[in-house]
Formats: C-alpha cells, structure tokens, sequence
C-alpha cells in the first residue's frame, strides 16, 4: 500500500488553482523531493495531505486511509515540519520539546532529539529568541517525535547554515533508513538531489514531471553543459544567440551555458575567447537546476528565485 496516494486532486482559491488534478503515489519508504518555485502549488498539496484544508475535487490516500475521514489517524504517524514555524509562546527549547512529546503522548528522550540537532547547550533558553536556523532545527526535532511513519519536510533548510544543512540531510537519511517516508518539498534544487530517490516538479499547481533524477534528466533529453571561468565578470557576451544555446547563467566570473548536445560547445568556447579572458574550462553533466528551470519556466510568480540569473 502507497504511503501517499493522492488521485485527481484539485484544490482552487477563487480563479487560482493552486493544486490542479494531481495524480501522486509514494510508496513506503521512499524520500521524495517535491519540487517548485514559489506558489508552484506545494504547501497546498501539503495540507490536503492533513486535511488542513479541504480538496475541491479529487481523492487524498495516506496510508491507505481517507484524508477527510481520518484526519487524526493519519497525522498520529505523521511528523510535520511546516514552513516557518512560529515559535511565539515563551517556553524554551526543551519546553516546545516536551510539549510535541505530550501532545503526541509519546515517550521519547528529549535530550537524544535535542542532541541531534545540536541544541543541548540551548535547550533553557527561550525559542523565541533563537536564531531562523536554530528554531528550524528545534522544528525538525518536534517533528521527529514519536519516530513517524511520515516525515514531511516543507521547505527545511530555511535559515540553516551549510552545517545545518549537511546535518539535516544525514538526519533525513537517517530517518529514511529507518524505513519512515519522507515527503521534502523544496525550491532548493541541489538539497533534494543530495536526499531524495524521486522528485516530483510542480508548475502552476500541475504535476510536470515525476521521476529519479536521472530519469528526469533523460526526459528533457541530452544536454550538455559548460562551464568557463573569465578574468572579468562574463557578461553581455552575446551567448544566448548562438545556435544550440538553451541556457546561459552567470555568476561572478562564471558562465554556465547549457548546449543542446556536446557537439555545441566548442562553438560556445571559441565564441567566449574571442570576446572574454577564459581562465578556466570545466565542463559538465546538466545540472538538475537546469532542467527545473526548464520545466518551470514562466511559472505563476515568475518561476522563483532559481530562475532568476538565467538569461534566455
Ligand atoms: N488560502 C489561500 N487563499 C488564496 N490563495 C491561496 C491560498 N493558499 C494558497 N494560495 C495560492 O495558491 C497558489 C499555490 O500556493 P502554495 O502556497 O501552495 O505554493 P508553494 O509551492 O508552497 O509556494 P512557496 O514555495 O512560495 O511556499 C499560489 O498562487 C497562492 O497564492
């Protein structure tokens, strides 16, 4: 039995619909990415899952169980880490703790899930004074109580720091390997390659692809990509009228340019050093950021951040 099965699922605000007739299965133990940019549909899907909010047509199935008939049944074997957890009670860190223990009449060890993410030397101090990563980090460990059949992780690296980040995700895996689900929505493309088996890229509320990243990858098709550093930044140099040209980024002193196939990207060196000081030549495989962009291009709110150093 699927863990999530969600089957012509619609849910509309007005003349926005912001789930469109999705079409999701994940099966047990599976750590899968939901991908978007922003307003892509993701946080909605999220709480149709909880019966937070209510479909406007269309079926939720989490463990095999009706969202809207056994709402409670279902969140006692899910653990939850929403976007942007308000911490405005004043109880501290080990207070909010013992709080998702009770609430979940669970016995866990508050220490050992304050230990995990590194908040021990914190624990007395009021969460509402801690900084964006450390309540994030404090949210992660409420939503490990009671070792859950269902993790899901909206948005989780907010406000982390690289070492939060790594420790989260070796948390997710660890988590995973216990055999719980995971469920990472996420607009941080190279987060959910790092964790997740399969990803799912949402766009205007529809689901426009489903796959491992590879299978993605193959899916958009064979493109290749290279990567020239310059003494100066590289910019207006014309890159994105060559032919064979998909994508151009710049960053710093970088220029990433996604070609059609390999055979492009001698045309693109040649057209760059004739224009620019190249210092360096990396080339690689397509990055998953590309072809999200790719899929995602033109989205409700522009297409999110990601999208937003690539010149077309
Ligand atoms: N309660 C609501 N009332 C009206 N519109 C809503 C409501 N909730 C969501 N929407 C709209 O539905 C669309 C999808 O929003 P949603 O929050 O699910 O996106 P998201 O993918 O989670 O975005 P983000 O990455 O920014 O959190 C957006 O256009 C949003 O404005």
């Amino acid at each position: 039995m699927p863990t999530i099965e969600t089957r012509g699922l619609t849910k509309s605000f007005g003349d926005v619909d912001a789930v469109l007739d999705l079409d999701l299965t994940i099966e047990a133990g599976e750590v899968f990415g939901f991908l978007g940019p922003n307003g892509a549909g993701k946080s909605t899907t999220i709480n149709l899952l909880l019966d937070y909010i209510r479909p406007t047509s269309g079926s939720v199935e989490v463990f095999g169980m009706d969202a809207q008939r056994h709402p409670a049944k279902i969140r006692e074997r899910v653990g939850v880490l929403p976007e942007g957890y308000g911490f405005d009670d004043p109880l501290t860190g080990r207070e909010y703790l013992d709080w998702a223990i009770g609430t979940k009449d669970a016995d866990d060890d508050p220490a050992a899930l304050l230990d995990l993410v590194s908040l021990t030397d914190d624990a007395g101090r009021m969460a509402a004074d801690y900084s964006k990563g450390m309540q994030q980090r404090l949210a992660f460990a409420m939503a490990l109580v009671d070792d859950p059949d269902l993790l899901i992780l909206d948005e989780p690296s907010t406000g982390l720091d690289p070492n939060g980040v790594r420790t989260m995700r070796e948390n997710v895996a660890d988590v995973a390997a216990d055999g719980t689900t995971v469920f990472f929505s996420s607009h941080h493309l190279a987060e959910v390659e790092a964790v997740c088996d399969r990803v799912g890229v949402m766009n205007e509320g529809e689901l426009v692809a489903v796959d491992s990243i590879d299978g993605l990858r193959d899916t958009v098709g064979g493109h290749a990509a290279i990567e020239l550093e310059c003494a100066t930044p590289p910019t207006e140099l014309g890159v994105e009228a060559l032919d064979g040209v998909v994508d151009v980024a710049v960053e710093d002193h970088t220029l990433t340019v996604t070609c059609v196939d390999p055979g492009r990207k001698i045309d693109v060196v040649t057209h760059v050093a004739e224009r620019a000081d190249v210092v360096d030549i990396l080339s690689t495989t397509v990055s998953l950021e590309t072809l999200f962009n790719e899929l995602t291009e033109g989205g409700r709110e522009g297409g999110g951040e990601t999208t937003a150093e690539v010149a077309q």
